[in-house]
């Protein structure tokens, strides 16, 4: 491996000294300006862990629901997972090291990592929309070819599409054909014969409007749109041909303001969601007959999915475990329904898909989402061969169960200085700065069914502040309260926090 010809590469990828970015919740995120040696290195990065793992990485430009002028990345693993925790250590020292370091944080890492420099190397590369996505792209590409690694260049691709392709690549095609065509195919045969099976009267024009965010979500939908024609009518809003990407619109805002999109016209009892930037999460929404705005947010979603798989398991006669995974963000009431109605247990692990991911795959099936929409369901690979067995040999409602079962696991695509604050117990309970966490109780006993919690955001420089009590009133008071105590408590700086009521 040529070292010093990584170390002329990269001086066309220089990074601004003293410049020190963190692989956080979702891998580097900020203002595009400061990306640029970032993804050169991740570049880099992606062909040693190709190496090592001798399979095929994937490397996402994107940063998914922040504003339009920041970008981001993220390294995917082999069987479509993100990136392992060690690796993001390696990921953080590469991206700090200072321009003349570089190559040797490098070697360091194949040391420790083992990394066979004779071994060859594949990355495959997908981008959102953004204006500087595609330079982006192609410093991560340069990266790539810098150490001799392979690539293929998807261009334009959702956050889930490029995991479908790195987890087809690495699976000798079992699970799929790695490409957008492939992509289409299976979940659409996936979703025409569940919703074949599952008919509900008046449901034979079954209609969605969805609100594209003004990103990826839009383009991957149109092209997807005419394999499930017959299943389901589509309407795309914030398509990206006007507004901002994410401005004013998108499942971030939506489930943040609790109020539907710009750009879409509701009428009572339609049918509608939105995506974020990268088309990786979703909420659903409706407005009544009396015009009130309901929203199905991940911890709604999850609460549906566990409940109809549960009813298909009774159908089939199996008793699996089932779990569901949840952050500190989840609603306390979906939490109680989950545990004290529905008796299936539920677990919090920090924010961040990657640790969702990783807790619901201790169950037989795991069904993990974040409030803002982040999610899917995991069935373990024994539990998928039983039912696909069952799918195809059982008859009568157990049959029609099994099938149904079958068609749902085809179809969920299963592959996922604010730093005074420290937090522990899934981030519920802050630490530090001494006192806040002891302030943030006495707020919260002043209300009725009330939660708050704080912690420093892993994609933004920013505390976010969480607040839940038994009315909006309150809720937005005690937020507001917490925000101060925060403002005080952890070296606030700027204009103190105001109410937002
Ligand atoms: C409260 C919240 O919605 N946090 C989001 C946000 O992370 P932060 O670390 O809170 O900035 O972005 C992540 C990546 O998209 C997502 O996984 C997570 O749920
Ligand atoms: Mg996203």
């Amino acid at each position: 491996m040529d070292l010093e010809a990584v170390s002329k590469r990269s001086a066309f990828h220089a990074k601004p000294q003293g410049l020190i970015l963190q692989y956080g919740t979702a891998g580097f995120r900020t203002n595009a300006q400061h990306l640029d040696h970032i993804m050169f290195r991740m570049g880099l990065l992606a062909v040693l862990r190709s190496k090592q793992t001798r399979a095929t990485i994937g490397v996402m430009v994107t940063a998914s629901h922040n504003p339009e002028e920041d970008n981001g990345v993220k390294l995917i693993d082999p069987l479509g997972e993100m990136l392992a925790p060690s690796w993001e250590e390696h990921a953080t020292c590469l991206a700090s090291a200072e321009e003349q370091e570089m190559p040797r944080v490098l070697a360091a890492i194949m040391e420790k990592e083992a990394v066979d420099p004779q071994q060859a190397a594949f990355v495959v590369i997908g981008r959102d929309t953004r204006p500087s996505s595609e330079k982006l792209s192609q410093s991560v590409i340069d990266g790539v070819t810098v150490l001799g690694g392979q690539l293929h260049d998807y261009g334009l691709l959702t956050t889930p599409q490029l995991h479908y392709m790195v987890y087809c690549r690495n699976s000798g095609d079992r699970y799929g054909k790695a490409t957008i065509e492939g992509y289409c195919q299976k979940l659409s045969k996936a979703f025409v014969d569940l919703t074949k099976q599952v008919s509900c009267s008046g449901d034979e024009n079954r209609s969605v409007k969805v609100d594209c965010a003004n990103g990826i979500g839009a383009l991957k939908l149109k092209e997807m749109e005419h394999y499930f024609s017959q299943g389901l009518l589509v309407q795309l809003f914030n398509d990206g041909t006007e507004g901002r990407l994410n401005h004013l619109c998108g499942a971030d805002f939506v489930k943040s303001h609790q109020k539907p999109p710009q750009g879409m016209e509701m009428k009572s009892n339609e049918r509608c969601c939105s995506f974020d930037g990268d088309a990786d999460r979703i909420v659903y929404y409706y407005c009544d007959a009396d015009g009130h705005f309901h929203l199905i947010d991940g911890d709604k979603i999850a609460t549906l999915i566990s409940s109809f798989l549960k009813e298909l398991l009774l159908e089939i006669g199996e008793s699996l475990n089932i779990g569901v995974v949840q952050t500190a963000y989840a609603n306390g009431s979906s939490t109680r329904y989950l545990e004290e109605v529905m008796k299936v247990p539920v677990y919090c692990t920090k924010t961040g898909v990657k640790h969702l991911h990783h807790k619901a795959q201790e169950f037989d099936i795991g069904v993990y989402f974040e409030a803002n929409g982040h999610g899917t369901a995991l069935f373990s690979e024994a539990v998928e061969v039983k039912i696909k067995r069952l799918a195809q040999e059982a008859e009568d409602e157990k049959g029609k169960a099994a099938k149904m079962l079958a068609s749902i696991i085809d179809l969920f695509n299963q592959v996922a200085d604010r730093r005074v604050i420290n937090t522990t117990d899934a981030e519920r309970q802050a630490v530090t700065p001494p006192g806040l966490q002891e302030a943030i109780n006495d707020l919260v006993k002043k209300y009725k069914l009330a939660r708050a919690f704080v912690r420093p955001s892993g994609t933004e420089d920013i505390v976010r502040v969480y607040a839940e009590a038994d009315s909006q009133e309150s809720a937005d008071r005690l937020a507001y309260e917490v925000s101060l105590v925060v403002f005080q408590l952890a070296g606030g700086i700027g204009e103190r926090p105001q109410p937002s009521f």
